[in-house]
């Protein structure tokens, strides 16, 4: 579905990605970790086609970016980035209904508000609707650009791809594994999801594949059976840990500090 080859990227001849291969499946959730400066936004943001641009093209659906029309890609794909504004002067409601300016020109229509109430209670915003946004929480206000994101891609389009920096920045535990859920289901419809994430138990818990990234470069990009291992968790991190299978799900489980 997704396929860059050789990415790179400088700010003034500091070298910030250096010939990086991504090709993503559909139906697959990718989650890029490592640590910090490792690269990991600034990847996810020249594969969304939201910074500068690739020497070499990137294809989505086999097309590049420039060859999609606008529209039809904002129906395709959709970004939750990490510094989101934090002074909007709308209600709840009418910040998520921004996800569905790609749908209509004045007006919305009977679609974008059962769009946009479907998304808010998926999100479990639904009983902010009418607050200000600017007095709403952190976790609150995160979960109501969750929702932005998801109404965006509720459509009838088959295979659609949604980019996710962080998302459970602020978010409780409760909303942490609501969020991975959906964004799981998403996924076996046979969308895709590349979603950058700190936690590496819950990347080991949702994730297909994982792509470890340090200085730019990538270290390890497999399953997360074979990229979480105490070696090399430990050696990336520079912090010692312990790996054993986690007795609920068999996923790896990461203990740091052992
Ligand atoms: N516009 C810029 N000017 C200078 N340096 C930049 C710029 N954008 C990014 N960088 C640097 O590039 C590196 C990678 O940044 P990036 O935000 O992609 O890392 P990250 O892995 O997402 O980090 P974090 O986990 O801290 O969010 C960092 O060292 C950052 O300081």
């Amino acid at each position: 579905m997704l396929e860059a080859y050789k990415i790179s990227f400088a700010h003034k001849k500091h070298s910030i990605l250096e010939n990086i291969d991504v090709s993503v499946k559909y139906g697959e959730l990718l989650v890029i970790v490592g640590p910090n400066g490792a690269g990991k936004s600034t990847l996810l943001s020249l594969l969304a086609n939201e910074a500068g641009k690739n020497e070499e093209p990137i294809f989505f659906k086999k097309k590049t970016f420039e060859e999609w029309d606008y529209r039809d890609l904002a129906h395709n794909k959709a970004k939750f980035s990490q510094n989101n504004s934090h002074d909007i002067p709308l209600s709840v409601k009418d910040v998520v209904m921004m996800g569905r300016y790609p749908y209509f020109q004045s007006n919305p229509h009977k679609k974008d508000f059962e769009a946009v109430q479907k998304a808010m209670e998926e999100t479990d915003v639904a009983y902010l609707e009418t607050r200000d946004y600017n007095s709403l929480s952190g976790g609150e206000k995160q979960r109501v650009h969750l929702a932005r994101v998801l109404t965006q891609l509720d459509n009838e389009v088959l295979n659609k791809l949604v980019f996710l920096d962080e998302p459970l920045n602020n978010l409780d535990v409760l909303h942490q594994h609501r969020i991975l859920h959906t964004i799981k289901n998403f996924t076996e419809k046979g969308n895709t999801a590349v979603m950058v994430l700190h936690d590496l138990n819950l990347a080991a818990q949702f994730a297909d594949t994982i792509m470890l990234l340090k200085k730019g470069k990538v270290v390890a990009h497999d399953t997360p059976n074979k990229v979480f291992t105490k070696e090399i968790i430990s050696k990336v991190y520079n912090f010692p840990c312990t790996v054993c299978p986690n007795p609920v799900n068999k996923n790896p489980l990461i203990i740091f500090g052992t």
